[in-house]
C-alpha cells in the first residue's frame, strides 16, 4: 500500500495553517487529475477544483480528504475503481507519488513548533503529543479497541472531552465527510453516539491529553473523524452496505448512458439559436415535412395542435399525440406531440424540439432533457434563445453527437415606445394585446377597457383549454370584427401565431406562490417579441407600459443579454424510483419521493426538478389503498391543478376507483348554458380540467379502466365552447379561487393599482 504519501497528506491536514503546503503537494502529485472520476460517485454538486486543479480552493478541501483520510482508499484501490481513470499502471502512479521532493515540513507532517509553546508541558509531553498526531487512525482505533478499560481521569478533561463529542456530533463537516462512506446524515447521530460511548469506556490518558489540547472545534473533528470511520466500518457493516446501496441506486450521474440506442446513432442535432419571432421553428419545420419520418416535440398542446394542423394542410399527413388526445391520422409517419410524451423507442429521421430553453424550466425541464438525450433520430432540430447554447454543447459533447449552429436575428426589430400608456387604459390602441400576470387583473383589464373605449377583448390565460384560446386568438386575428385587443396572461409568449402590432405590459411583477416578484427578464422579452409576426398585419414590433414607472425595467430586460444556463432539469424514471424504494421499506411514497430528493446523486449540468406537485398529489392518495408504486407515480404526474380542491377531489376520486378495480366514472354533470359570474366561469374552467384529467388518465393507464372517454372527450369539447361564449360575454368583476387573493380583490377602481409594483419592490 502507499501508505507513506497519503500518511503525510493526513499529517499535513490535521495540522493547522497548513493548507497551501497540502495544496501543493497534491498539484505536483497530479493527484487531482487521477481522482476525478472516483470523486464524482460522492458529490451531487460540481467539483471545479478536481476538473481544473488551479482553482482548487481552501474550501474544497475538507470535501476532498476522505481519500486520503480513509486509509483502505490508497492510490491502487483508485486506479481500480475509477473507470475512466487515464490508463496507467497504479504502480508508476505510486512511484510519482512517492517519488515526489518532501516537503519542507520536517518529519513526518506535523513539527513541534506547530503545537505551541506552552510552558507548562514537559519535553516528554512534546513528543507524545507529536506521535499520537502522526500516528496511524487504524492503530489509533485499534488501541482503543483492544483496551481493557479507561484510565482515570480529571474532571476537567472529562468536561472538555464531553464537549468536544458534542461538537463533533454537530460537525456539518464530519457529517458530509461520514457520507463519502456511506453513513447517512440520518444515521450520523446514533453512529456518533455509540463511538462517543466506546472512546469514553476504553480510551488511554495521552489520547485524551491530546484531543484536550486541540479543544471542541475543527482540530479535534479532523483528529477523530478517521478514527471514528474505523469505528463504523467495524460496528456498522450492515448499515453502511444499506445506505451505499441506497446511494447508488439514486445515482443520476451521466444521464446520457440510461439511453443506449440513442447513444448508439450518430446523430447530428442543429441549434437554431436566436430570438423570438426569427424563423426558428419555421425553418426547423422545412427539415420535419421534408422527412421520411419526423416527429415534432412541442411545448404546449396548443402549439403541437398548430403544428398537426399546418403540416396536414400543406399535405404532410401528420398524427396528434398529447397527454389528453391521441389523433392517429392514417398512414401518416409524422407526430406533432407533446414533449413530455414523445417516445424514445421509435427511431425517426428528423425531431424537432421546441423552445429548447425550456431544458432549465424548474418543473418540467426534464422533459426536454429526457428528448434531446434519448431521440433516437438521425437530425434533431433544436429551436430556443441562445441561453442554453452552451450547455447542449457540453451535452453534446457527452453525448458524441454533432453539433451545429444556425444563428438568427429578429426578422424586424422591436420598437419601445417611450411614451407608454400614461397610466390609461383608454389609450388603448387596436391591435394591443395587454399583458397581466393574474387571472384577476385580466379581467379588471377587459372590463376596464370595454367599460371606457370602444374596444371588445379577447382573452387567454393558462387555465383555458387551448381549444378556446385558439378561439380567442382567432376572433382576435379576424379583421372582421370588433375584438381588436387582446388581454393575455403569460400563457401568450409561446406558440401561438397572433396579430399583435403592441405589447402593453399592464405591470411587470407577478406572484411566485409566495410574494411578489419581478418577471424575470428572459420571459419579458419572450412576451413583447410576441409584436410584429413576420406575415402578420404588423410586422413592425411595438412595446410599451401601462405606467411609465414601470418603463425603465421593461428597458432593462430587453436589453439583457440572454443568461447562461448552468444546469439543466432532469428527473427520475419510475424504474429508478422503484429501485431506491427497495431499499426503505415500509415507507409511504411522498417520503419515498423526499428521500430520493434529499440522496439522488446529480453531475454539475443537472438539477432535480422540482416536485411539489407530485409530492402534492402522493400525500393525498396516501390513503387510498390498492394502488401499486407505479400507479401511485403515474397518477401524480396528472395534470391536476393543486391549489383547485374539486379538481383534487375529482383526482382522489379517480384514484380510489381505480384502486378498486372500479370503471372510473367522470360522475360529472355538464353545465347547459354559458357563464354568467365569474364564479361560473371558474367553475366551467374546473369542470374542463376535470375532464382534461379523466382523458389524460385513459392514456397513461389501461383502457379498460376509464371507459367513458368519448363522453369525455365531448364533454371536453363541448365546456370549452361554452368558455368560450362567456368570454365573448364576460364583463363582470373577477372572481378568486382560493381565499388568499380576495383581500386584493378590494380594491375597487382598476385604474388605482400601485403605480409601478417594479418600482416599489425595489424601494
Ligand atoms: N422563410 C419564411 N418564409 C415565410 N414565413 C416565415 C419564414 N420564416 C418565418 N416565417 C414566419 O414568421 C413567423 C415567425 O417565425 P417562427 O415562428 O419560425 O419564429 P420563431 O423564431 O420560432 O419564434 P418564437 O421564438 O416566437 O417561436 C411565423 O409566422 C412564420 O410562419
Ligand atoms: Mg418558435
Amino acid at each position: 500500500m502507499a501508505r507513506g504519501p497519503l500518511r503525510h497528506l493526513l499529517n499535513l491536514y490535521s495540522t493547522k495553517n497548513n493548507f497551501s503546503r497540502v495544496t501543493n503537494f497534491l498539484h505536483s502529485n497530479r493527484f487531482l487529475h487521477h481522482l476525478h472520476p472516483f470523486e464524482s460517485r460522492f458529490y451531487p454538486s460540481p467539483h471545479p477544483q478536481i476538473t481544473n486543479p488551479m482553482k482548487f480552493k481552501p474550501s474544497y478541501f475538507t470535501q476532498f480528504s476522505d481519500f486520503y483520510i480513509f486509509p483502505y482508499f490508497n492510490v491502487h484501490t483508485i486506479c481500480a475503481l475509477s473507470d475512466n481513470v487515464k490508463k496507467e499502471p497504479a504502480s508508476n502512479l505510486t512511484e510519482k507519488v512517492e517519488s515526489e521532493p518532501k516537503l519542507e515540513c520536517g518529519g513526518d507532517g506535523f513539527t513541534e513548533s506547530e503545537l505551541g509553546n506552552e510552558d507548562t508541558w514537559s519535553e516528554h509531553e512534546r513528543l507524545n503529543f507529536v506521535q499520537i498526531a502522526n500516528r496511524d487512525p487504524v492503530e489509533i482505533y485499534k488501541d482503543i479497541r483492544d483496551a481493557v478499560k479507561s484510565e482515570k481521569q480529571s474532571r476537567a478533561d472529562w468536561d472538555t472531552l464531553t464537549e468536544i463529542f458534542r461538537s463533533f456530533s454537530k460537525s456539518g463537516w464530519a457529517s458530509s465527510q461520514a457520507l463519502a462512506v456511506y453513513i447517512g446524515a440520518s444515521f450520523f447521530p446514533t453512529a456518533v453516539h455509540e463511538f462517543r460511548k466506546f472512546f469514553f469506556k476504553k480510551c488511554k490518558t495521552d489520547l485524551i491529553k491530546y484531543l484536550v489540547l486541540l479543544g471542541p472545534g475543527d482540530g479535534a473533528d479532523k483528529f477523530l473523524f478517521p478514527v471514528f470511520v474505523e469505528f463504523c466500518i467495524e460496528e456498522f457493516p450492515d448499515e453502511i452496505k444499506r445506505f451505499r446501496k441506497m446511494v447508488d441506486s439514486a445515482d443520476l450521474t451521466k444521464p446520457h448512458t440510461w439511453f443506449p440506442f440513442a447513444r448508439a446513432m450518430k446523430r447530428k442535432i442543429i441549434y437554431h439559436c436566436g430570438p423570438t419571432n426569427s424563423g426558428k421553428t419555421y425553418n426547423a419545420l422545412q427539415r420535419f415535412m421534408e422527412a421520411k419520418k419526423g416527429v415534432y416535440c412541442s411545448p404546449l398542446r396548443l402549439l403541437a395542435m398548430e403544428v398537426f394542423d399546418k403540416v396536414n394542410t400543406l399535405g404532410v399527413y401528420c398524427s396528434l399525440l398529447t397527454g389528453q388526445e391521441k389523433k392517429d391520422f392514417p398512414f401518416s409517419n409524422h407526430v406533432a406531440c407533446t414533449v413530455e410524451m414523445v417516445s424514445t423507442d421509435e427511431l425517426y429521421d428528423v425531431a424537432v424540439i421546441d423552445e429548447i430553453q425550456m431544458m432549465a424550466d424548474s418543473s418540467r425541464g426534464y422533459a426536454w432533457t429526457r428528448a434531446l438525450l434519448g431521440l433516437k433520430a438521425d437530425e434533431i432540430h433544436l429551436c430556443g434563445d441562445p441561453s442554453v447554447l452552451n450547455i447542449v454543447r457540453k451535452i453534446c459533447s457527452d453525448t458524441g453527437d454533432e453539433l451545429v449552429e444556425q444563428h438568427y436575428e429578429r426578422f424586424k426589430p422591436l420598437v419601445i415606445e417611450a411614451k407608454t400608456l400614461l397610466g390609461d387604459l383608454k389609450n388603448v390602441r387596436s391591435g394591443d394585446c395587454v399583458v397581466a400576470f393574474s387571472r384577476r387583473e385580466i379581467f379588471e383589464v377587459k372590463l376596464a377597457i370595454e367599460k371606457y373605449t370602444n374596444h371588445r377583448c379577447c382573452v387567454i390565460y393558462g387555465a383555458l383549454p387551448p381549444e378556446t384560446r385558439r378561439q380567442q386568438a382567432t376572433l382576435f386575428n379576424d379583421q372582421d370584427n370588433e375584438f381588436d385587443v387582446l388581454v393575455a396572461s403569460d400563457a401568450v409568449g409561446m406558440g401561438l401565431n397572433l396579430n399583435i402590432r403592441r405589447v402593453v405590459f399592464y405591470n411587470l411583477s407577478k406572484y411566485n406562490g409566495d410574494k411578489m416578484v419581478p418577471v424575470p427578464a428572459s420571459q419579458v422579452k419572450q412576451i413583447a417579441g410576441r409584436a410584429g409576426r413576420r406575415g402578420s398585419l404588423y410586422p413592425d414590433g411595438l412595446t410599451t407600459t401601462l405606467h411609465h414607472d414601470d418603463l425603465e425595467y421593461l428597458i432593462e430586460c430587453l436589453k439583457k443579454p440572454f443568461d447562461d444556463v448552468k444546469k439543466v432539469g432532469l428527473f427520475p424514471f419510475f424504474e429508478q424510483v422503484e429501485l431506491f424504494g427497495a431499499q426503505l421499506p415500509n415507507i409511504t411514497f411522498s417520503q419515498l419521493l423526499m428521500e430520493f430528493g434529499e440522496n439522488c446523486r446529480l453531475d454539475g449540468s443537472y438539477f432535480l426538478c422540482q416536485h411539489q406537485h407530485v409530492k402534492k398529489i402522493a400525500n393525498m392518495l396516501e390513503k387510498v389503498q390498492g394502488l401499486s408504486l407505479e400507479d401511485r407515480f403515474n397518477f401524480c404526474f396528472a395534470p391536476c391543478n393543486i391549489r383547485d380542491p374539486k379538481a383534487m377531489y375529482h383526482l382522489l376520486r379517480f384514484a380510489s376507483s381505480y384502486a378498486q378495480k372500479l370503471p372510473v366514472n367522470i360522475a360529472m354533470g355538464m353545465p347547459k348554458c354559458s357563464a354568467r359570474s365569474d364564479s361560473e366561469l371558474l367553475d366551467l374552467e374546473t369542470r374542463h380540467q376535470v375532464v382534461s384529467m379523466y382523458l389524460w388518465l385513459s392514456n397513461h393507464f389501461e383502457e379498460e379502466s376509464f371507459p367513458y372517454i368519448k363522453k369525455a372527450e365531448t364533454m371536453a369539447t363541448d365546456i370549452a365552447h361554452l368558455l368560450g361564449e362567456s368570454l365573448l360575454k364576460a364583463s363582470w368583476k373577477p372572481e378568486s379561487r382560493n381565499a388568499r387573493n380576495t383581500k386584493l380583490q378590494q380594491e375597487e377602481d382598476v385604474y388605482q393599482r400601485p403605480r409601478s409594483l417594479v418600482k416599489l419592490q425595489e424601494k
